[in-house]
């Protein structure tokens, strides 16, 4: 081949891979409907008065700890359960509502609709919270305590703001008298800290006994308003977690030799069991950006990025690298590209003169999707490289698939426009779910599950989960009541409202219109989608008609003068 034409077929291919950038950066643009903003001066908007504040408060002050599978405060579970009843009167004794209390703690409530051609959604959250270690704490964990308008609690955050956010919610539009078209279930598990086991699939079994199949959409806690965790983007993103991570506890194990520590081996299994720790830690697992519901969530939000960002976003396939090594640096960031390691327990030895007769230690690793759990075994194996080290399985989930987040997924788009509807300058996307869900449980009644918790974080706040100083703005409390109330509104309707294909066009021009040239007579807008989808000859004839008039009037250079006709009359 010639220098010339060693040149040319570089040229060609730079340019085709500049034309391939540049079509999908500037081609992908998600679905965005028009929603009507929530006001506060609204009707319908549900105000954070005192007694709303107070019944929350005390919903927090409920110390309700799941410890391990099966150990969790029994007493306060009962509690909160007899709060729930008091707080929420309307909800507890509407003929629209059945309570079952299921494995005794749990409670699963069943709103009835009027159309039964409707298939029903889900709502589910959790009763139970984590531990917290009080003296660490700006103010106590169960005190639910005010500080700059912030509660302090545990809880705050993870979950009951989900649990009295619905149940305000309920209880505000039945007590307005709403009367939902379509069924719904709320199911509020008491053991999602520790698995679910007990609680969500007890629910979930309850469910399947009663002979439901199928659910339109699930909504449990999951994601949040993000500001200024993804880079580029300054304006609040609202990840809705359309994919969660699996988990795998490893335990390792260390048999030693117990002895006088004045006369000590070369190595204890303390010192075995550090080093496999330590190697497991200095070596992460490999990026897996591009694999996984990270890939949809970069494309949906590149649009709202400056424009070097956004080619690069728009464009994982060539610049996956440089967009992994960004990510890794960040926890936050880091999460959501690789399975990542955290060695939560480790324990061993008796006493200071004593040499330890074994050790052992607990890993939590969070799999991405696109990893199955045994390639994760295999690497921590690789990694150790000592056979010393035992290694078994303590507990593991396999990750969940990715729901889906198209432009007519009823559920993901319900959720999407209700967000919007609260959170009016935040953009939507989907994303994954980094931590766990009690979602796992109900897998089978639904492929549309979704993982958001209505709740604004700043960078900072993800070490509140399970960690110190838990809380959640007065403000931000408001909003999620009436999230949840503009979820129970928006699916209770029968389809999305309708969009066209004209934003594909947008950047031709502003001047967009949507006609049909179709007459409709009140009852006709059912046929959309529905049943019995007809148009009458004449409309037909019509229809003809219109669009040759459209086509004849819109070859003209300009519009025809009106003045200068009257003039002319
Ligand atoms: C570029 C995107 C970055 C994503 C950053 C995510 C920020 C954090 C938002 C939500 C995190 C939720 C994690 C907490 C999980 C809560 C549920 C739970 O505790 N489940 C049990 C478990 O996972 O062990």
């Amino acid at each position: 081949m010639s220098c010339k034409q060693l040149c040319i077929t570089l040229v060609a291919i730079c340019s085709a891979l500049l034309v391939i950038v540049l079509v999908r950066t500037f081609t992908l643009v998600p679905r965005k409907d028009v929603v009507i903003a929530c006001k506060t001066a609204d009707s319908d908007f549900i105000k954070l008065t005192d007694q709303i504040l107070k019944r929350f408060q005390k919903a927090l002050q409920i110390d309700t700890i799941s410890f391990k599978r099966g150990e969790y405060n029994r007493d306060q579970l009962l509690l909160l359960g007899s709060h729930l009843q008091k707080s929420f009167p309307v909800v507890h004794s509407s003929p629209l509502v059945k309570l079952d209390i299921i494995a005794n703690y749990s409670r699963l409530y069943t709103i009835s609709g009027s159309n039964t051609s409707l298939t029903p959604y889900l709502l589910t959250a959790h009763l139970d919270v984590v531990p917290a270690i009080a003296e660490e704490w700006e103010l106590p964990p169960f005190d639910a305590q005010i500080k700059d308008e912030f509660i302090y609690a545990r809880g705050a955050i993870d979950f009951k703001q989900g649990i009295m956010g619905i149940l305000e919610a309920l209880e505000y539009l039945l007590s307005k008298g709403f009367k939902p078209n379509r069924s719904f279930y709320i199911g509020f598990g008491h053991d999602e800290e520790v698995t679910g086991v007990d609680g969500a699939r007890a629910i979930s079994q309850e469910l399947q006994s009663r002979g439901l199949k199928q659910v339109e959409f699930l909504l449990d806690e999951g994601l949040a308003v993000l500001n200024g965790f993804i880079p580029g983007i300054k304006k609040p993103v609202a990840l809705i977690g359309i994919g969660e991570k699996g988990f795998l506890t490893l335990k390792l194990y260390v048999k030693g030799e117990a002895g006088h520590s004045s006369m000590p081996l070369k190595e204890t299994a303390i010192g075995i069991l550090a080093k496999a720790v330590s190697k497991i830690e200095d070596n992460p697992l490999p990026s897996m950006l591009g694999y996984g519901p990270e890939k949809e969530m970069l494309e949906h939000l590149a649009h709202e990025m400056p424009l070097a960002a956004r080619i690069v976003m728009s464009n994982l396939w060539l610049f996956g690298p440089i967009v992994s090594w960004f990510f890794s640096q960040k926890p936050p960031t880091n999460a959501i590209i690789r399975t990542v390691t955290s060695v939560t327990m480790f324990n061993g030895g008796v006493k200071t003169n004593v040499l330890p007769s074994d050790a052992t230690a607990y890993i939590n690793h969070r799999i991405h999707p696109a990893q199955s759990l045994q390639e994760i075994m295999d690497y921590d194996r690789a990694v150790i490289n000592d056979d010393r080290v035992q290694i078994s399985v303590e507990d593991s989930m396999v990750a969940a698939a990715g729901s889906p987040s198209g432009e007519n997924d009823f559920g993901y788009q319900i959720i999407s426009n209700s967000i919007r509807q609260i959170w009016t300058n935040a953009t939507t996307a989907p994303g994954m779910m980094i931590g766990n869900t009690d979602t796992k449980h109900y897998k089978d009644f639904t492929k549309n599950i979704y993982r958001f918790s209505p709740t604004v974080m700043f960078p900072g706040d993800e070490k509140r989960f399970h960690g110190v100083n838990e809380r959640i703005s007065k403000n931000n409390y408001e909003q999620a009541i009436n999230f949840y109330y503009h979820i129970i509104v928006n699916a209770d309707k029968r389809l999305l409202m309708g969009n066209t294909d004209t934003r594909h066009y947008a950047m031709f021009t502003k001047n967009i219109y949507r006609f049909c040239p179709t007459v409709m007579f009140l009852g006709d807008e059912k046929r959309f989608h529905g049943i019995n989808e007809r148009i009458s000859k004449k409309n037909y004839e019509q229809a003809i008609n219109f669009y040759y008039h459209v086509i004849t009037n819109a070859d003209q250079r300009s519009l025809i003068n009106i003045h200068q006709h009257s003039d002319e009359l």
